[in-house]
């Protein structure tokens, strides 16, 4: 298999249906992501990721798409490393992360991330700041147009050249270690240390070119004091006028947890206040009123071994900390909290109903609204003048595109603004189904059909079980793409099982930490009653799932013989093992109990203790640079199954991390999936990827 012809444009798509069935043409379909809308809310930049020259990567460029919905989109930049992270300053720039060489530089061996500027009237952009650890994160004041940005720093790293300096001479030593006194020690696929995220205040930003040899923008370290594990890496904003720095700042609870809480910097003289600090909560995502005098985040109640997570919003004074909930008996989890236009509200996300819909609650009290229908909507701009909000909108049957939301009616669909990478059409028809679990819960799930099924050629089924556990399926995945498994004319049943977001806390509790029972349980109700369809053919059937979903299609392996095929991607297989060398053991074992002191729900639920039972063919995937399900659970499950003789194949991949990010991987991935089901699903002889 070799990597796909590389797409020439963002602009070019593929008809809908063969891009699924070719996977070389499914992984060069654009992807979108990153929306920013500027100050005065006539431009719109979003992130598009093709495939780069060679089909290797994917790269991200920026694009403009209309507000109006008139122009067509049009592309902004072009390097070869790409851009990202596009926020709009006052003065009509756009601000932009990229690892592009600037001209005339040197060439760097690793090149880092600097922050460039694109002039408002157009030309070419410039680098306007750099740290030796690169720039991966930026806010900008609304109002006056100062600028923060994040950058990994070594210890006593804030001088740039004191950083440089020490990067130097470890590479020089040949020293790569990392000595660690707390935990945290990793995240996700990266470790902890000895470098770790400072905020840097770098003011109003030069408008035009320094002169040659001018002195770069001076920085000034706002947090010297951030070490390792996580320094200063949670997410941070500036007031509109600049004076304030509100940032979410990670904090011991206890010998061996964090916990997130939201502290408030004056950025003149760097003092910092704790303004909301809950031992008993998580408190994150703080975005500023526009005048400045409030701000709103959201507060996530720590999950306990009886309870699971709640969350809700709140209203901070910023002036006297006073705290009010403004969701208060709102049985969702409000997300990505932003004020309105005038400051009388307050728009949020939240999974609801296998959807993730926009909301809008009264700052002055009241229920929350619910403003938009089907779909999943993500990156939430408000315009300033209240004119309008735009957003990404995804569902299973549309990958994200840019669209303009009515700030005050509900919107069912709204129009998609010209963007690239619109989808000629599917290879089937997404459909909405429910199930009846044993103990009367109605059970949502979605259900893609192929084209072509019916009661002459039912299709064969494949169960996708989703992950986290505590989220849904409710928006488009690349990861998880139903429509490649339905080109080849498979059903796709994606059920919301008990744990899963959006159907209230007592949903989610009746799964708390007994992820053997009812998600389990409700994952085969959803399977039965689907199965009564004369289109599904329930003699052929498989299931899978990812993470979590992993761990389900374990559980699934060691409960049922009644599929014919099992894949499990990063699973989980013994939970003890799991719960301890996951990168936050603490957040897990909130639920699960320490495995030596309370074992009871590690014997009842781990499915490596039922590894005999295990009879259904299973393929085993798992990346060695996932530290959040780390790679010895599959060498774990992957002995388990091999001495018992279980019909199984293992798909390693020794530099992907919880996700297959490339595009010649995510080929594989797909494609030894579609192998492995043709082989034990449809009959067909085993037939090995090329390349493998
Ligand atoms: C801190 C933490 O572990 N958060 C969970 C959301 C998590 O990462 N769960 C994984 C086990 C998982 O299921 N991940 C899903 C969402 C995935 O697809 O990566």
């Amino acid at each position: 298999m070799s990597p796909s012809a590389p797409a020439s444009d963002a602009s070019s798509t593929s008809p809908g249906g063969s891009a699924f069935a070719d996977l070389a043409a499914f992984v060069a379909l654009p992807r979108l992501g990153g929306l920013a809308l500027s100050a005065d809310g006539s431009r719109l930049a979003v992130s598009v990721q093709t495939l780069d020259p060679e089909g290797k990567k994917w790269q991200s460029a920026l694009w403009e798409v209309d507000p109006a919905g008139n122009r067509p989109a049009r592309r902004l930049t072009r390097s070869a490393p790409g851009e990202s992270s596009p926020v709009w300053s006052p003065d009509g720039s756009l601000l932009f992360t990229s690892a592009r060489p600037e001209p005339g530089a040197k060439e760097q061996t690793e090149p880092k991330a600097g922050l460039w500027s694109l002039p408002g009237d157009g030309g070419e952009a410039r680098l306007v700041l750099t740290r030796p650890g690169g720039i991966s994160g930026v806010a900008v004041a609304t109002g006056t147009g100062e600028v923060v940005v994040a950058a990994a720093t070594m210890p006593g790293g804030s001088d740039a050249r004191a950083d440089e300096q020490r990067r130097t001479r470890r590479t020089d030593a040949g020293v790569s270690a990392i000595l660690h006194e707390t935990y945290p020690v990793r995240y996700w696929d990266h470790d902890l240390g000895p470098a770790s995220p400072h905020l840097f205040w770098a003011g109003r930003l030069p408008v035009d070119e320094p002169a040659t040899g001018a002195d770069p923008v001076e920085l000034r370290d706002l947090t010297p004091d951030a070490v390792p594990p996580s320094g200063a890496d949670g997410s941070f904003t500036l007031s509109p006028d600049g004076r304030l720095l509100a940032r979410v700042e990670e904090v011991p609870d206890g010998p061996a947890a964090r916990r997130d809480r939201v502290v408030l910097m004056d950025t003149a003289d760097g003092s910092t206040r704790p303004l909301v600090d809950d031992p008993s909560a998580d408190v994150f995502a703080p975005a500023f009123s526009p005048d400045g005098s409030a701000l709103v985040c959201v507060r996530q109640a720590m999950s306990t071994y009886a309870e699971p997570p709640d969350h809700t919003l709140l209203l901070v004074e910023v002036a006297d900390g006073a705290v009010r909930e403004l969701t208060e008996g709102f049985d969702r989890w409000p997300s990505a909290p932003q004020f309105s236009a005038d400051g009388t509200a307050v728009y949020f996300l939240a999974d609801d109903d296998g959807r993730h819909a926009v909301f809008r609650v009264p700052v002055d009290g009241g229920p929350p609204l619910r403003l938009t229908g089907d779909g999943a909507y993500s990156d939430l701009q408000v315009a300033r003048d209240g004119s309008a909000l735009y957003a990404l909108r995804s569902a299973y049957d549309s990958p994200p595109v840019p669209v303009r939301l009515d700030p005050e009616t509900p919107l069912q669909d709204p129009p998609a603004l010209p963007a690239p990478g619109t989808l000629d059409r599917l290879p089937g028809t997404l459909h909405e189904v429910a199930a009846t679990a044993s103990d009367g819960t109605r059970v949502q799930s979605w259900l893609v059909l192929p084209e072509g099924a019916s009661v002459e050629t039912p299709a064969p089924l494949v169960l996708w079980v989703h992950g986290g556990p505590l989220m849904s399926w409710n928006s488009w995945s690349w990861r998880w793409c139903p429509w490649v498994l339905a080109a080849r004319g498979y059903a796709v049943l994606l059920p919301n099982p008990a744990l899963s977001q959006g159907f209230g806390q007592d949903f989610v509790r009746r799964g708390w930490g007994e992820w053997g029972g009812a998600p389990y349980t409700d994952l085969m109700a959803a399977v039965d009653a689907v199965e009564q369809r004369p289109d599904i053919d329930a003699s052929r059937t498989a299931a899978m799932g990812g993470s979590f979903g992993g761990y389900m299609a374990n559980w699934i392996a060691t409960q049922t013989d009644r599929f014919r095929a099992i894949v499990t991607h990063a699973s989980l297989w013994d939970l003890d093992s799991f719960t301890g060398t996951t990168d936050l053991a603490y957040y897990w074992q909130q639920e699960w109990g320490d495995p030596l002191r309370e074992p009871k729900r590690y014997e009842q639920n781990s499915p490596h203790r039922y590894a005999d039972a295990i009879r259904t063919p299973m393929l085993v995937i798992h990346g060695d640079r996932d530290f959040r399900v780390p790679v010895g659970e599959a060498l774990r499950l992957w002995y388990d199954l091999q001495k018992r003789g279980v019909p199984s194949r293992f798909l390693y991949f020794p530099d992907e991390n919880h996700w297959v990010l490339t595009p010649g991987n995510s080929q594989i991935w797909y494609a030894t999936v579609l192998a492995f089901l043709a082989e034990h699903v449809l009959g067909e002889a085993w037939q090995r990827p090329e390349l493998l």
